[in-house]
């Protein structure tokens, strides 16, 4: 298993410190086909996640973000390329690698604590132990009181809250988070964010988080991904890192109001070279 350097880079100034490496990207690209043509939605993308650490991937629409992570869920296969999970190669869907997404892709009928279990109930797990780690992780998303409420009767963030107890019910060692913050309002964001940090970090899961929110990538994430318009290649690389705060990192909301953020906000947007048009 090879390690991740985690060097200093957008102007930090740590002392270069080894950590195993979690995810393992080497060389992936990948090319759609369709009846349109062909599309070259990545090319050569290496990345490395390490044990416990989060990473989030922004980038303009288009530039290959989901892409990239159906390729890590084993979803997707490369056109070229692999991917490994603690030294084992990605072939196809694995119990080691959790999934959320913007839809919380609940089931109507089940009750919380039915939807919560499903991952584990779909596996073949240990029901009777999956139903008390379904509810322990409830409880921990502050859904404690909703066990055996219905998903009609949740708000939109309470849902998210479920899905991820859901994707986390299989102990997954890594977490993969496309936008699943973008359908709710932004106060709900800012309110969830802390909590889904919090219980991710105290799971100790390796998270990469796509989102086209750089204020959400700053202050949710270890390390910004920055992708270059398509096809998606690394463009640069930026480690969060806040004075003061180098034991233990400050709550997303907390960050938001550190010297740093707007720093770091306004290099990721100059980075992503967005244009408007008028
Ligand atoms: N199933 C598919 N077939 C053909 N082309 C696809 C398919 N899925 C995505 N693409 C194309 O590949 C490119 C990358 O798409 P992808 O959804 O990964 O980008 P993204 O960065 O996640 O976009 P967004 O930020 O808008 O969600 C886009 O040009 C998209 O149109």
């Amino acid at each position: 298993m090879s390690e991740v350097l985690d060097r200093p880079c957008a102007g930090t100034v740590s002392a270069p410190v080894l950590k195993p490496s979690r995810i393992e990207v080497r060389d992936v690209s990948l090319r759609y086909f369709t009846h349109a043509g062909e599309t070259q939605a990545l090319e050569r993308i290496s990345l490395d996640v390490a044990a416990g650490e989060f990473v989030s991937l922004i980038g303009q629409s288009g530039c290959g973000k989901s892409t990239l992570l159906s390729i890590i869920a084993g979803i997707l296969p490369a056109s070229s390329g692999t991917v490994h999970v603690d030294g084992k190669p990605v072939n196809g869907p694995s119990p080691r690698i959790g999934y959320m997404l913007q839809q919380d892709y609940l089931y109507e009928w089940r009750t919380i604590l039915d939807n919560a279990v499903l991952g584990a109930e779909i596996q073949g797990l240990n029901l009777p132990r999956a139903r008390e780690r379904a509810a322990h992780l409830l409880h921990k998303c502050g859904m404690g009181d909703f066990l055996h409420h219905y998903p009609r009767q949740l708000s939109g963030g309470m849902r998210q809250r479920v899905a991820l107890a859901r994707t986390l019910v299989t102990n997954p060692d890594v977490v993969l988070l496309d936008e699943p913050f973008s359908a709710l309002d932004s106060q709900t964001r800012l309110a969830i964010a802390d909590e889904v940090v919090e219980v991710l970090r105290s799971e100790g899961k390796s998270v990469v988080l796509v989102t086209h929110d750089i204020g959400e990538a700053i202050a949710m994430t270890d390390r910004v991904v920055v992708l270059s318009r398509r096809p998606g290649r690394i463009k640069s690389q930026h480690l969060m890192r806040f004075a003061g705060h180098e034991s233990s990192r400050p709550s997303p909301f907390a960050v938001r109001g550190l010297p740093e953020f707007n720093r770091y906000f306004s290099t990721l947007w100059d980075e992503l070279d967005v244009h408007v048009e008028g």
